[in-house]
């Protein structure tokens, strides 16, 4: 785990996701059943599980934009439910999402992307909206003159920063990341690994991270949860999930490539055991 910048324990900490007894299906296919999910304030948590088992499902109904059969999710201490419609704006501001494949308006511009949140919910003269996106195109670590380009011209490490700066247009205080590193070169991984860690510490964002990338859960998440089965199947630090006995986990972090990933804090080449 991330140990020079490694989160306060879990029990004095801020919950800001608790999901309790979440179901979500489609037709006769439950995906999700009786699912329960816990995120702390400043951790990056993430989050894995085999292909297909719904952890792209979990993260759109957390966001509203599925529904669900049952279940309760707090979200920054309010019952999304039970909110009115502005408080609902509000708690909005507050959520990030850089979905799967960067999701950019290829019609528009850098700038006018990471614009978008801002016209829905600011009122902000021009002028400024400019001077922020700049703000947000330097904190992602792109050039200023990527503004003006289309997503076309971006490469696919471009194209992360810009949908990530995007995500952080409205300053969010939990941001939602759907496999943020998939098709990135393994140099471009680390250095987007560096950034969201940067970006943690920096800005104190709590970061909710599905990934399948191992070298992202070695080198920067603070707890990793385990979608299988239609629930959390585990949840807790690298070593947890080293001692857990199921047969998709101990495959997946102990296998051949887990095993060749240095983990920080322990020497030598091929520490997973
Ligand atoms: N809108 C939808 N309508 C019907 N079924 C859906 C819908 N979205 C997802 N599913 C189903 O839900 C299940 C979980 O899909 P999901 O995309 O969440 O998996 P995942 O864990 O994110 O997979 P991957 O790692 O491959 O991205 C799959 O069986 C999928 O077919």
């Amino acid at each position: 785990m991330n140990e020079a910048s490694a989160a306060p324990a879990t029990q004095e900490r801020e919950t800001v996701l608790s999901v309790r007894g979440l179901t979500v299906g489609f037709g006769d296919n439950i995906v999700l059943d009786n699912l329960d999910l816990d995120v702390y304030r400043g951790e990056i948590l993430g989050f894995v599980g085999a292909s297909g088992v719904g952890k792209s499902v979990l993260m759109r109904t957390v966001l509203r934009l599925l529904p669900r059969r049952a279940g309760s999710i707090r979200i920054l201490g309010a019952d999304y439910d039970r909110v009115s419609e502005t408080e609902r704006m509000n708690l909005d501001t507050r959520l990030g999402v850089l979905f799967q494949h960067g999701a950019l308006f290829s019609a528009l511009t850098v700038k006018e992307n990471i614009q978008l949140p801002m016209r829905e919910y600011l009122d902000l003269p021009q002028w400024l909206m400019d001077e922020l996106a700049y703000l947000k195109i330097s904190l992602v670590g792109l050039d200023r003159d990527a503004a003006d380009k289309y997503p076309s011209e971006l490469s696919g490490g471009m194209t992360k920063r810009a949908a990530l700066a995007r995500a952080l247009a409205l300053d969010p205080d939990l941001v939602f990341l759907d496999e943020p590193t998939s098709g990135l070169d393994p140099i471009g991984a680390a250095e987007f690994d560096e950034l969201i860690a940067q970006l943690r510490d920096t800005l104190g964002l709590t970061v909710y991270m599905v990934t399948h990338d191992l070298d992202s859960l070695f080198s920067v998440c603070d707890r990793i949860a385990v979608l299988g089965q239609k629930r959390v199947l585990v949840e807790g630090t690298l070593d947890d999930m080293l001692a857990c006995d199921d047969e998709w986990v101990k495959t997946y972090f102990r296998g051949k490539r887990a095993r060749s990933i240095p983990r920080p804090g322990h020497s030598g080449d091929n520490p997973v055991k």
